[in-house]
């Protein structure tokens, strides 16, 4: 018997699709817990990717935190910041520029100890739309053809925060000076294996996401087919959980083990959230290699934007 199975009945473990997801009942989150809760917690979530949890209307953004840090260190986004008050808090407030995360990524992977989990917690969600939907990306390499695994393995691949105006449509002009003026105020690079090892459970999980630029060695045009190929696997519906939220939920995930995207379908609807950020570990290949940030600088000439994504 697992862990987990003496703390919190299988019965208020309710799986919300076939690969990914669970909700959990009868928790109430705060810093608080009991350590045999938290390290339930962290075993669930390491077995089902992302956790759920309704009614969790007490918290505020000082309680999120103390129930964040027993996880781990709090990580501030590297040009973001946090929220005044908060060691970590980001805010996606929809009427705000670049709120919306409606690209599939991982957070933060541009530098090379990206986070590891992240707690969001819904405070205005829209009466319909504005689901979240995560991705497992340890299923999609045991759903990889042997010879692609092969291939991924060996694979590297540069994350930036660096965008092409290009692949924001939906951005306007205003929104892109924003982005630019903050998100990319300093232009990291990282490289990152396409395939890490999970510290926690070993697995092998696919680092890839709407960060990345290009491959290693590869022309972008063949890099962009191979990155379609990859991310096809990862973003299968089979492969997926979406959430609707209500208002107090809380959704947990292993950064190192998925992606997500918030989908935008709620036009002018407010919807705001508040999310805290658990530092993480520097990835390392199947190889014994480790993920390295190769340029932290100045913002580079005006042809790149970028995005709150990560
Ligand atoms: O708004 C959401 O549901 C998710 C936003 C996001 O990408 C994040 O918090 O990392
Ligand atoms: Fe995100």
């Amino acid at each position: 018997m697992i862990l987990s199975d003496n703390v919190i009945p299988r019965t208020d473990v309710i799986k919300r699709a076939g690969r990914i997801g669970a909700e959990i009942r009868n928790i109430k989150l705060s810093g608080d817990l009991p350590e045999q809760m938290i390290a339930s917690i962290n075993e669930l979530l390491l077995e089902h990717k992302v956790i759920f949890f309704r009614d969790q209307l007490h918290l505020d953004d000082a309680e999120q935190e103390r129930f964040a840090i027993r996880f781990g260190e709090l990580a501030p986004h590297p040009t973001l910041g946090a929220i005044k008050g908060t060691a970590s808090i980001i805010e996606l407030d929809s009427t705000r520029a670049g709120s919306r995360a409606d690209l599939w990524h991982t957070d933060g992977t541009f530098v090379n100890a990206y986070p590891k989990i992240a707690v969001l917690r819904g405070i205005v969600m829209p009466p319909f739309g504005g689901d979240t939907v995560w991705s497992n990306t340890a299923s999609a390499y045991l759903d990889l053809a042997p010879p692609l695994q092969r291939l991924a393995d060996r694979l590297w691949a540069v994350h930036s925060n660096a965008f092409d105006y290009a692949i924001l449509a939906r951005v306007s002009e205003l929104d892109k000076k924003h982005l630019d003026e903050v998100f990319t105020k300093t232009i990291y690079q990282t490289e990152h294996p396409v395939v890490r090892v999970h510290p926690e459970t070993g697995e092998r999980t696919l680092v890839l996401g709407a960060l990345v630029q290009n491959f290693v060695g590869l022309p972008k045009y063949v890099g962009q087919k191979l990155f379609d190929l990859f991310q096809s696997h990862i973003t299968a519906l089979e492969n997926t959980v979406r959430w609707t939220w209500k208002d107090g939920d809380v959704a947990i995930w292993d950064n190192r083990a998925t992606q997500h995207y918030a989908v935008n379908d709620y036009g002018d609807q407010h919807r705001l959230v508040h999310r805290a950020t658990v530092a993480g570990e520097v990835p390392v290949s199947i190889d014994g290699r480790s993920s390295v940030t190769r340029i932290t600088g100045p913002k580079a000439p005006a042809t790149k934007t970028g995005h709150t994504i990560g």
